[in-house]
């Protein structure tokens, strides 16, 4: 189980002039500091799927870093099976497997060869590395790529071999920053399907996504951040319930809540 509480963190603006035109009227900027993150929290048990939404800029990749201990917090907790992630950034990274934005990897190495040297650093023997490989290629289909130099791979592949890098340890909390972003339909389904086997098998999985219909196909619980401050989190029902049950509604209803609440503090 993963909980997350009141999490914070700012950055220094050094040049305000870098800025764009909606970050310089963002109330999140406080003098020399955007708060891009200001209050976040929510929860997600084993083998639940957590959706994070909200919009361009809201904080989410910030969070999800902040949660891989790619960046350090300013404050608040976070809490992976009882374990303090703040406190023991190398204990809980061995936890956690965490797809970024960008795929970043080596275009020298092959697919294999990129996903096998994560397998060394997470101090896997080679035995273990290589039935591993072989059973996410099966599970997310590489096997017709997985020996080419990953330089000449689509976006798709890349794609795959990053997230098959990510949960090449079995860690016990995957996190995916727009995992099918750029993807076409057929990857997506794959990436989907994927994040429906770790479910399956008990695994939480948080990942933002901008696809609603992701949401509605995936997920248990739902958390919606708007400038920095999570204005909803809770279970997929009463996502729906904010609204008739058509998911935008229920987003720009969370939205508006969120705005609202903000007003009257
Ligand atoms: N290192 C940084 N320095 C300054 N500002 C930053 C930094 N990283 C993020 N920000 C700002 O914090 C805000 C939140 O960014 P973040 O990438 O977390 O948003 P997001 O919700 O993931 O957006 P998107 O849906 O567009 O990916 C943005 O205004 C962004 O420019």
């Amino acid at each position: 189980m993963i909980e997350i509480k009141k999490l914070a963190k700012r950055f220094a603006v050094d040049n305000p002039k870098k800025l764009s035109e909606q970050e310089r009227r963002d109330p999140r900027l406080k003098g020399r500091f955007f708060h891009s993150v200001q209050d976040v929290s929510f929860s997600c048990d084993n083998g639940q799927v957590l959706g994070l939404l909200g919009p361009n800029g809201a904080g989410k990749t910030t969070t999800l870093r902040i949660l891989s201990t790619a960046l350090k917090a300013d404050s608040g907790s976070i809490f992976i099976d009882g374990e303090d992630v703040l406190q023991n950034p190398i204990v809980a990274r061995k936890k956690i497997g965490f797809l970024s934005g960008t795929t970043g990897l080596y275009g020298r190495l092959s697919g294999r060869e990129n996903i096998a040297y994560f397998g060394q650093l997470h101090g896997m023997s080679k035995s273990q590395i290589e039935q591993r490989i072989d059973e996410l290629a099966d599970l997310l289909d590489m096997h017709s790529f997985l020996d080419r130099r990953s330089e000449t791979f689509s976006s798709g592949m890349k794609q795959k071999t990053a997230i098959a890098r990510a949960v090449m340890h079995k860690p016990a909390l995957v996190i995916l920053d727009e995992p099918t972003t750029g993807l076409d339909i057929m990857a997506t389904q794959t990436v989907l399907e994927f994040i429906q086997r770790l479910k399956a098998d008990g695994t939480p999985v948080i990942f933002s996504t901008h696809h609603l219909d992701e949401v509605s196909e995936l997920c248990d619980r739902v958390t919606v951040i708007n400038q920095g401050t999570s204005c909803f989190d809770g279970s997929l029902d009463e996502f729906k319930q904010l609204s008739d049950g058509n998911l935008h509604h229920s987003f720009m209803q969370a939205l508006a809540q969120g705005e609202s609440y903000v007003a009257s503090v």
